[in-house]
């Protein structure tokens, strides 16, 4: 190994640290016999620190990024980096370092829960204590001691999410990790993957799943047949896009005359009552937009303001709108 590993710990400037990558790709291609191109000339980089949501809709090629980084699956062409290590050359040395969720795993079903956490305690050398690795994942201790074949898809998952926290790794591949779970288990995610941020870490947290990306994530990805359409942060994708906000305002009476329009930032005004319903591409526009009503003459009675959802982003950087089995897994 001809590289320096890096670890959570070892430097003590943060703002070095966070320059550097935790994943980085160039030109990764990955096709399946001659006509399945999973992953098109990929060039993403992922920042130590970072919470990094990694979308797409199912067949965009999420996993296969994932099974390259790994060295489950070998690239067509390019490259990639993970924790500075050769994701083909230094395979052990990221397999040390990373903690993975996979989108499918195997677990032995005659085998408990608990057996199969220490058999992943010692396959990283790592000292974790099993019944703190199962209580911060909330699976109970005597579940642990059942064997996996019993265990519901949530408590499966669970177990699955606790494996990839063994040894603390520096980085946290999650592939679809509200798969079966219910609210709480979504939200346990969320807590597992800010905890594991705020001790420095970097998470990779691969979903479908809009609104859970859009919660915990400092910047998305959003990968289509194969291509990464977009890079940025939630507020970025949404400027970029200009979808913007609505507001909508409740007033006495509407003026007469209604000068709305003529305001910087505003790109649509609709009535209906004594409702209107004002979108806008610019924030500072939504304050604008109450002191003109308010001047036009109307008494303002009630006020709220709607985000353009990552969904409507998701729509249109991909033409595709998430199933609905997704948004109901959503589930919160
Ligand atoms: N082993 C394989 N052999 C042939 N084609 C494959 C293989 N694995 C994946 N593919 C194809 O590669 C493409 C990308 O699949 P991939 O599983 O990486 O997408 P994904 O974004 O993870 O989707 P999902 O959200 O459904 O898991 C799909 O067209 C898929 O059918």
């Amino acid at each position: 190994m001809d590289q320096v590993p890096r670890t959570k710990t070892d430097s003590g400037d943060s703002s070095a640290r966070d320059e550097q990558a935790a994943i980085e790709t160039s030109g990764l291609t990955k096709r399946y016999g001659d006509d399945v191109l999973a992953v098109d000339d990929l060039n993403l980089t992922v920042y130590e620190g970072e919470i990094f949501g990694f979308l797409g809709p199912n067949g965009a090629g999420k996993s296969t990024t994932i099974d390259v980084l790994m060295d489950y699956v070998r690239p067509t062409s390019g490259s990639a980096t993970v924790l500075g290590f050769d994701a083909q050359a230094d395979t052990r040395a990221i397999h040390q370092r990373v903690g993975i969720l996979p989108d499918g795993y195997g677990l032995y079903d005659r085998l408990t829960g608990r057996k199969h956490l220490e058999y992943a305690v010692d396959l990283k050398g790592a000292d974790d204590d099993p019944a703190t690795l199962l209580e911060r994942v909330g699976l109970d201790p005597s579940a642990a001691d059942r064997a996996v074949g019993g265990y519901s898809k949530g408590m499966t998952q669970r177990l699955a999410l606790a494996i990839a926290l063994v040894g603390d790794p520096d980085l946290l591949i999650l592939d679809e990790p509200s798969s079966g779970l219910d609210p709480n288990g979504v939200r346990l995610v969320r807590e597992i993957a800010r905890d594991h941020a705020d001790r420095g870490g970097t998470v990779f947290f691969s979903s479908h799943i809009l609104s859970q990306v859009e919660a915990v994530c400092d910047r998305v990805a959003i990968l289509n047949r194969g291509r990464l359409v977009a890079v940025d942060s939630i507020g970025g994708l949404r400027d970029a896009l200009g979808t913007g906000s609505t507001v909508t305002l409740a007033v006495d009476a509407i003026p007469d005359e209604l000068t709305l329009g003529e305001l910087a930032g505003v790109t649509d005004v609709a009535v209906d009552g004594r409702t209107i319903r004002v979108n806008v591409d610019d924030p500072a526009a939504k304050v604008a937009v109450i002191d003109r009503i308010r001047e036009d003459g109307a008494a303002v009675l009630d006020v709220s303001i709607a985000e353009s959802s990552l969904e409507d982003l998701f729509t249109a950087y991909t033409g595709d709108t998430p199933s609905e089995a997704a948004a109901q897994e959503v589930g919160e």
